[in-house]
C-alpha cells in the first residue's frame, strides 16, 4: 500500500506522517517512511538548485523537473514493497503540480509509481509561508498560490482525500486516521 502524502511547503506532511506511522504500527501494520527529495545524491543536488535565487525561473524549474524524475526512480524498489505501508512525504504529484508542463512531466514520470491513496493536506497559502523557513524562493505567496490551485485540479485524477490542515494537529491527525483507516483493514469509527 503506498500513500502518498502531499501539499504545499509547511501543510504538516511530515508532522502527519510521524503520527500516521505511530498509529498504523500501534495497529500491527508493518510501516516504512520515504521522503521525497531522497537523501540519494541527486536529492542532494536537488535541496542545493532549491535555495538558488533563481530555482522558481522556467529552466531551473524544467532542471528540477528531470531531477526529481531521476530521484525518484532511486526509490522504485523501496516504494514496491508490497507487505508494508509504505507512507510518502511527497510523490510525483508534487512535480506535477509544482513543475506544470503537465504533458512532458506525465513523460518523465511514466515509470513512478501509482499511489493508491493520495491525502492532500490543504492549508492556506499565508500559513503556509508564515511557518516555513523562508530558506527556499518556493517559499513566497504568489508561487504558492498557483501551486496550491494546480493540486486541486491534479488531485481528482488520483484516488484521493483532501484534509484540511488549517486545523490543529490533533484534529488533523484524526481526520488522516480516519481516511486512511478501512484502506489497511481497520475501524474508522473506532478512531476519536
Ligand atoms: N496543524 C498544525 N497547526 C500548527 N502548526 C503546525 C501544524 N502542523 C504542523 N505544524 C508546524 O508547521 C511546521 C511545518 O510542519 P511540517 O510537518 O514540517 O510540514 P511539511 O512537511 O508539510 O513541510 C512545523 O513547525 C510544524 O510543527
Ligand atoms: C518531490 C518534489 C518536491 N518539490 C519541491 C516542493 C518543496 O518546495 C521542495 C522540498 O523541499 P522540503 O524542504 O522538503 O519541503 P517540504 O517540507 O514542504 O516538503 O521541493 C518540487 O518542486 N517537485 C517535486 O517533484
Amino acid at each position: 500500500m503506498y500513500i502518498v502524502f502531499e501539499g504545499i511547503d509547511g501543510a504538516g506532511k511530515s508532522t502527519q506522517i510521524n503520527l500516521l506511522k505511530e498509529f498504523l504500527e500501534a495497529n500491527g501494520l508493518e510501516v516504512e517512511c520515504v521522503v521525497e527529495p531522497t537523501d540519494s545524491e541527486v536529492g542532494k543536488l536537488i535541496r542545493r538548485i532549491l535555495q538558488r535565487p533563481d530555482s522558481t525561473t522556467d529552466h531551473v524549474q524544467k532542471t528540477l523537473g528531470l531531477l526529481f524524475a531521476a530521484d525518484r526512480m532511486l526509490i522504485m524498489d523501496k516504494l514496491s514493497d508490497d507487505k508494508k505501508v509504505i507512507l510518502s512525504d511527497r510523490s510525483f504529484i508534487s512535480s506535477l503540480a509544482y513543475q506544470e508542463h503537465a504533458d512532458w512531466i506525465k513523460v518523465l514520470n511514466k515509470y513512478a509509481k501509482k499511489p493508491d491513496l493520495v491525502l492532500l493536506l490543504d492549508l492556506d497559502v499565508k500559513k503556509s509561508v508564515s511557518r516555513s523557513s523562508g530558506e527556499d524562493e518556493f517559499e513566497n505567496e504568489e508561487f504558492l498560490t498557483n501551486v496550491r490551485a494546480n493540486y486541486l485540479e491534479i488531485i481528482k485524477d488520483f484516488n484521493h482525500e483532501i484534509i484540511d490542515a488549517n486545523k490543529g494537529i490533533n484534529k488533523v491527525s484524526s481526520d488522516i486516521k480516519k481516511a486512511v483507516a478501512p484502506h489497511v483493514g481497520l475501524c474508522k469509527d473506532c478512531i476519536l
